[in-house]
């Protein structure tokens, strides 16, 4: 890359007449080299940290992200994941932190090794740089449920595969360079005010799309009729499969063929006879009682949809596919005061989201406890995590904050599956968890009952219970003389990646109203003696 060879003050039947002069011109050489070269060795990191300080300094925001000058950006900033070797800013991922007004230009965009951008769920305003979306190494650009204002960027980064600018305000046309993102996975434009006809995307990698609720017009192209319905409802010009079929006549004057004939309402001069009185009673009585089914009907929906409206909670995406409701709708007054009911997080925790993102997120029913529900939610790429929705919480707000910062203190052990966060309000209190993917000890011993299933072996039942037995005796050494577990069983106990034995839903007990087990609050029996449900004898 330097080319030394290539400059002809060193080449070698010289260096060999003058040793001495070719060591000092050696020597140097590399000291320019080092001048000219190092600085540009670690300029790629202190640029960036002066991209991100020019853009934190440039846009007001709520929440403390901790970008100091001073401080080490790859680990103590908030949001930033930089490369292994520490050498540029990989990952920019700052959700719901509060920003208010512009990006400007020549910040962010001279992130040159960013790969992902996460910025949804802010009140960024007007247009949206295009040195950000044509970021060269660029491959996730998450904007939704932001303000921008302005036609969509006709420039994008050829290795994008993820690019979502969902629910802005974004106006023009949808840009024919996007057919150019061979690598786009997912494209994500809905709830925009985007116009114009929609450019033929040939992208065979394209697994998502949609463009729901724009003003497009015209034919949806026939590279794009493999999506669902979905995917372009909401655009009330737009038309071909798998919408409506397009009209072939777009001229004012209804077309025979193809437009629907007018409804045919009897002509008060053709029509001589008359109804007899009989008749006119019998549809009257008959309209009656079709109107009032249909009142009945709507009443019972509206009453089914209240009740479920609580509980639509992390539900939302489950099912995927149609237009995602905004979770301000789902959630109810639990998130009617969004600066005061926030997820709290625990110190060391290297989570970066917020309660909207956790709605957001597909969410999975991992089971129903007797504290309440557990959900699988996955958030962005490689953020999985598990959300207790507990019901039935009996104390206050300040017993409970209580009980949860003895709960995060305790949970710091490798025994022990730590609480990261959690939420209360009055409505709604919600643990977030590290998702276990080894499953529960229950699923272990008792789940797939097939033929196929072979039995734990002994060594790993003791490595098992040899870590339970550390959790607890964590638990109790940490948590103070009146702190337990109080609900050890195999469904509470999960299998980490070294195959041991890992406790979770710790000291849950006091914040309930579980039914009546006398000795659970005091210190630990076992399950056998006082679960009065059904129990797993391992
Ligand atoms: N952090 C986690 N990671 C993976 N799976 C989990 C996690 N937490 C709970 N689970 C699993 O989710 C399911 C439901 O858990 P939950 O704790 O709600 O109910 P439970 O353990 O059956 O009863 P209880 O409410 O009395 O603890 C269980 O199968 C459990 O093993």
């Amino acid at each position: 890359m330097l080319h030394f060879h290539n400059h002809n003050h060193c080449h070698i039947p010289l260096c060999r007449q003058q040793p001495m002069k070719f060591c000092m011109s050696s020597v140097f050489y590399f000291l320019v080299i080092i001048t000219i070269f190092l600085p540009l060795i670690v300029a790629d990191l202190n640029s960036d940290k002066q991209a991100l300080l020019e853009f934190h300094a440039a846009v007001p925001h709520r929440r403390n992200l901790n970008w100091n000058s001073t401080n080490p950006i790859c680990t103590t900033w908030v949001g930033i994941t930089c490369a292994q070797d520490n050498s540029s800013v990989l990952a920019l991922r700052l959700p719901g932190v509060g920003f208010i007004g512009r990006i400007p230009s020549n910040t962010l965009g001279k992130l040159g090794a960013l790969k992902i951008l996460s910025l949804r769920s802010n009140r960024f305003i007007g247009d949206l740089p295009s040195d950000i979306t044509s970021l060269p190494s660029l491959q996730y650009l998450y904007l939704q449920h932001n303000n921008f204002t302005g036609d969509l960027p006709a420039s994008f980064s050829l290795q994008l595969n993820v690019l979502d600018l969902s629910f802005n305000s974004f106006t023009g046309n949808i840009s024919e360079t996007i057919q150019n993102l061979t690598s786009l996975t997912r494209l994500n434009l809905q709830n925009n005010n985007l116009s114009g006809a929609i450019p033929n995307l040939n992208l065979t990698r394209l697994k998502q799309l949609n463009l729901s609720y724009n003003q497009l017009s015209g034919r949806i192209p026939s590279s794009l009729q493999r999506f669902p319905s979905s995917s372009f409802i909401g655009n009330s010009l737009l038309c071909g499969p798998p919408l409506q079929a397009c009209s072939l006549s777009p001229s004012p004057s209804p077309s025979p063929t193809f437009s629907p004939p007018p409804p045919e309402f009897p002509k008060k001069q053709g029509s001589k006879k008359k109804l007899s009185l009989g008749v006119i009673i019998a549809i009257a009585v008959g309209g009656s009682v079709v109107l009032l089914l249909l009142a009945l009907i709507i009443l019972c929906c509206c009453l089914k949809k209240k009740d479920n409206g609580r509980s639509s909670v992390l539900k939302g995406k489950a099912s995927g596919g149609g237009r995602s409701e905004k979770p301000k709708e789902e959630f109810g007054s639990g998130v009617q005061e969004p600066e005061k009911n926030k997820l709290v997080f625990f110190e060391g925790c290297s989570y970066n989201f917020d309660l909207e993102d956790l709605l957001r997120a597909s969410a999975e029913v991992l089971g129903k406890g007797s504290y309440g529900t557990a959900y699988k939610a996955v958030l962005e790429e490689s953020t999985t995590v598990v959300v207790k929705r507990l019901k039935e919480v009996v104390v206050g707000k300040k017993d409970f904050e209580q009980q949860m910062e003895i709960i995060g203190r305790v949970g710091q052990h490798p025994n022990v599956v730590p609480l990261r966060a959690y939420y209360y309000s009055k409505d709604e209190k919600l643990l977030v968890y590290d998702y276990i993917p080894g499953g529960s000890l229950s699923t272990l011993l008792h789940g797939d009952r097939g033929g196929g299933r072979s039995p734990l072996d002994w060594e790993s039942r003791v490595k098992i219970s040899l870590g339970i037995a550390r959790g607890i005796s964590h638990v109790h050494s940490m948590g103070g003389p009146k702190f337990t577990h109080g609900n050890i069983k195999s469904s509470n106990v999960l299998i980490n990646q070294e195959h041991d034995g890992c406790i979770s839903d710790l000291g849950l007990t006091p914040l309930m109203n579980v039914p009546a087990t006398p000795s659970r609050s005091v210190g630990y029996r076992a399950p056998e003696v006082i679960e009065t449900r059904g129990y797993n004898l391992w």
